[in-house]
């Protein structure tokens, strides 16, 4: 998947959306922290819907020429599409948003939103889509879509075009909860630049990791999302002898979320704290 680049489509000013972000009057560690908690339920929601398909690999194989005039994947060639009409509508003007195609997006035929300013804007410069698509479609499918192939193909893409980019969906999900460590970076900046400044000036990934991190925050994620996708995921049987099952193994949740979701959401706030005082 080709290198994206920051979206051009984004206005000089952004504002905390009422949607994921909670209030745009509360900005603190408390508000975002309660909105990456309700982006949990989508995260979970949207595996167990992508959990009805098998892999169907095909629409992932980077050497697919099933789309005349397109080199990629049939499921890049249906984002991509995807992303050209939403922007044409607005939907990158928000900052919370991020395209997995930046590149070539046409502006919006609407004006902009009117976005109070919360990010430094370097931040618009972020952008770990790519990541976040390899490691869905590399380490994450394998984890809980069945091996296989049953031909859905228009149905296993707009299962993963409403994840990438809308609606319930595991890859949406992933991106607009991945990215949401630039609130969290502006935040932990915010409230001790003291701390922060001096790493931020030795550009010190490392001391800006170890500040960020909160491991007993971490831990209490995986606990929680675990729970969640027991109690939203449990198969639900009249017949008492069965024993509980799940549509997706509870514990391969809180393994995402250790593995992948949660350092990239603080490689996010790393990339966002070594720009903040650019
Ligand atoms: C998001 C935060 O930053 C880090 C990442 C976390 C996560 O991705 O859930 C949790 C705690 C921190 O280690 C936070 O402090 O809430």
């Amino acid at each position: 998947m080709a290198s994206p680049s920051s979206s051009p489509v984004k206005p000089d000013s952004a504002r905390l959306q009422n949607g994921a972000s909670g209030s745009a009057e509360r900005f603190n560690l408390e508000s975002v922290r309660e909105s990456l908690i309700r982006q949990e339920d989508t995260i979970v929601f949207s595996l167990i819907e992508r959990a009805k398909f098998p892999r169907n690999l095909k629409v992932y194989d980077e050497s697919s020429r099933e789309i005349p005039g397109f080199s990629g994947s049939l499921l890049q060639f249906f984002v991509e599409q995807a992303e050209i009409l939403q922007s044409k509508v607005g939907r990158y003007y928000n900052p919370e948003e991020h395209p997995f195609f930046p590149e070539n997006l046409p502006l919006s035929l609407l004006p902009p939103y009117n976005y109070k300013q919360v990010l430094h804007p370097a931040a618009a410069s972020i952008n770990i889509n790519k990541k976040i698509w390899n490691v869905y479609v590399d380490d994450l499918l394998p984890l809980f879509a069945a091996k296989g192939d049953d031909g859905n193909y228009a149905s296993t893409m707009s299962s993963d075009l409403t994840c990438l980019q809308n609606g319930i969906g595991i890859s949406q999900a992933l991106s607009r909860r991945i990215h949401y460590g630039l609130f969290v970076a502006e935040v932990k900046y915010r409230n001790a630049p003291q701390d922060y400044g001096p790493a931020i000036h030795a550009q010190d990934r490392d001391a800006l990791m170890k500040l960020l991190t909160f491991e007993s925050v971490e831990e209490m994620v995986k606990r929680r999302v675990e729970k969640k996708a027991s109690v939203f995921g449990q198969e639900v049987s009249l017949n008492d002898s069965d024993g509980d099952k799940y549509k997706v193994d509870p514990s391969v949740v809180s393994h995402l979320y250790g593995e992948w979701v949660m350092p990239l959401t603080k490689l996010v706030q790393v990339e966002y704290l070594l720009r903040r005082l650019d």
